[in-house]
């Protein structure tokens, strides 16, 4: 067979969904069924696969695997199912895999309908000209109504949805139903194989024995062993150890010409030099012009990460540069604070990705760590006409300096029944939101778009649209700019010193309440100690609140009476285990969990 012939039977897609509408059960059984896992290692493998996948905390995003399909009409198909991360931090790796597809499977499930992520997956999808291939799930649940959301599918994003397969991932009903509507309506790759090679790299990861390794479409010519590479983003040439396919598992194939997806692995040391977006070329005959589309990420969020320990320091900085190796998008760099001493400062590309990587530091690593209030990037422009980008309140320069500052804004769409329109509200307007407008899909549900501060929704936005909500709302933003803000410095003091840590920037009008409630909340988790303790909270030295945590009445070890000596002991173990987890800052103890509780409030 020619590659023009085999080229024909080739597929590449993708599935997108809203979050647990059933995504990765979908990709088992297409799994199972094209045999490439049997049911019974299924249950173990890809529960183990999934298990890594949590173990690298979503970083391995997106993944292919190649499946052989024989259709109906009794040709040999190739199906490649690239698999896409499901969050919107991870927007650009998605916007990477979605160019490497001819089409997408949207995932509906039958009792849920639509909700804000299909419609922003869907946007995506379009906006990549993918053919969409809609699929009913969870038709086995006694709530199904999969016909109402056919419907809602045609009215509300505009898809034929007639021949939408109706299907149970749980159960396995109409799986073979989505293969050959796959075949069937999305159209296969084209590209000329003897052109210049472009590659486009959508996704990378480490792997100890191969190095990093590079998951890419080839869109145009081919690559092969020992082919010497170029990755065009930064010059750098490599001389191609291996490429292959993923089935699941690193096959290694030979040849990957136009239209095929696979891998290249060629002795790269660093994730970083594997840049998702980039465009792989040969260093021989190399093509004139990248693929479009290439951007580096920058951090969204930032915080400071220290051990909770300060000798643990080092195992700290071993672990960050661990996780970096296989994450690109992570960023940190050293830094010093008065109260929490050496750490870094990291970014993230969002709180999702930020969480993410506290807890691999704290399970994998086995680290304790204090983080500080996660931070956005402010635009400060001084007096002297000079713009500078702030990430942490402690580098704000002196307000006398500041011409004005600017605060990056999103545009958040929210869905949710209708009668949750008035508390859904009511929260945006607290969190400062511009309401843009509002529209119904049918009866039930109704999205509602506000343009709001990136910092207001990045401590517990979602946490309390959840709760508001009775977890019936689903929430999508994206980024749209920066916009000018009366922004200032809040200050908390303890004992009369500043706590660098606890320093948070925040809209002048919400500087009162928030100093407050930090306030109030320091109070409660502060234990006493054997003097009192003021708690301030400051702007631009002006004291706007005030608590303060009394003094320990009595000698714990008082009530010991000197006599039963073991009894004594103990307290005193419990004593230092309570330690353990506390910072001394400055002549005040502080627990470790204490720097993020109070941030998170309503
Ligand atoms: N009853 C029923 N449950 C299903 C079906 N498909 C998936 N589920 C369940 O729905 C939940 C979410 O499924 P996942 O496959 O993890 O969904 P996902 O879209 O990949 O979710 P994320 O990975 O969190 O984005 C799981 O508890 C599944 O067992 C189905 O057809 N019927």
């Amino acid at each position: 067979m020619n590659h023009s012939q085999r080229q024909k039977r080739i597929r590449n897609f993708c599935i997108i969904a809203h979050i647990d509408h059933g995504k990765s059960t979908l990709a088992d059984r297409l799994l199972e069924k094209t045999g490439v896992l049997s049911a019974r290692e299924l249950d173990d493998q890809v529960l183990d696969t999934m298990e890594l996948e949590r173990e690298r905390g979503i970083t391995i995003k997106a993944q292919a695997v190649r499946m052989p399909y024989r259709a109906k009409d009794g040709e040999e198909y190739e199906l490649n199912l690239i698999d896409t991360p499901g969050h919107v931090d991870f927007s650009y790796e998605v916007s990477r895999s979605l160019a490497a597809c001819e089409g997408a499977i949207l995932v509906v499930d039958a009792s849920q309908g639509i909700e804000a992520q299909t419609l922003a997956n869907v946007y995506m999808a379009l906006e990549h000209d993918l053919e969409i291939v809609p699929v009913i799930n969870k038709i086995d649940l006694p709530s199904a109504r999969p016909e109402e959301v056919r419907q809602e599918i045609e009215d509300v994003i505009g898809l034929d949805a007639s021949y939408a397969p109706l299907v149970s991932a749980k159960t396995g009903v109409g799986i073979e139903d989505v293969l050959e509507a796959v075949v069937e309506h999305i159209p296969p790759p084209v590209g000329d194989e003897t052109a210049p090679l472009k590659a486009l790299i959508f996704d990378s990861y480490y792997d100890s024995y191969k190095g990093a390794i590079s998951f890419v479409r080839i869109m145009e010519g081919s690559v092969k062993e020992g082919l010497d590479i170029r990755m065009m983003s930064s010059g750098r040439e490599y001389p191609v150890t291996e490429v292959g396919v993923f089935r699941p598992g690193l096959t290694p194939i030979g040849t990957l010409a136009a239209g095929d997806v696979g891998y290249v692995a060629a002795s790269i040391k660093n994730v970083a030099d594997t840049r998702v977006g980039d465009t792989i070329t040969a260093v021989e005959n190399p093509a004139a012009e990248p693929l479009p589309g290439y951007k580096k990420v920058n951090p969204m969020v930032y915080c400071g990460i220290y051990p909770a320990d300060g000798a643990d320091y080092e195992d700290l900085r071993d672990a960050m540069e661990k996780l970096q190796l296989n994450d690109a998008s992570l960023m940190y760099e050293p830094e010093v604070s008065t109260a929490l001493g050496f750490g870094f400062r990291c970014g993230f590309l969002g709180l999702l990705h930020m969480e993410i990587i506290q807890e691999r530091l704290e399970r994998e690593f086995d680290l304790d760590l204090v983080t500080t209030a996660p931070s956005v990037v402010y635009k400060v422009i001084r007096t002297n006409g000079e713009m500078v980008l702030i990430d942490n309140p402690a580098n704000l320069p002196n307000p006398a300096e500041i011409e004005h500052m600017e605060e990056p804004m999103v545009r958040a769409e929210i869905m949710a029944p209708p009668d949750s329109v008035g508390t859904i509200m009511e929260l945006c307007q607290q969190k400062r939101g511009i309401y843009e407008d509002m529209t119904y899909i049918e009866t039930n549900r109704v999205t509602i778009r506000y343009r709001m501060p990136l910092n207001e929704i990045i401590y517990d936005f979602f946490d309390s649209l959840k709760s508001r909500t009775k977890g019936y709302a689903s929430f999508d933003y994206e980024l749209i700019g920066y916009e000018r803000s009366e922004l200032v410095k809040l200050d908390i003091l303890l004992n009369g010193e500043i706590c660098d840590a606890l320093s948070i920037i925040v809209h002048k009008d919400r500087a009162y309440p928030r100093g407050r409630a930090i306030a109030e909340k320091l109070k409660d988790v502060i234990p006493r100690q054997m003097f009192e303790i003021p708690i301030q909270a400051a702007v631009g030295g002006k004291i706007i609140a005030r608590e303060t945590v009394k003094a320990m009445r009595k000698d714990v070890l008082a009530k010991c009476y000197g006599g039963d000596i073991t009894r004594k002991k103990k307290l005193l173990e419990k004593q230092k285990e309570g330690k353990k987890r506390m910072r001394q800052v400055g002549t005040v103890q502080i627990p470790s969990e204490a720097f993020m509780s109070v941030l998170k409030m309503d």
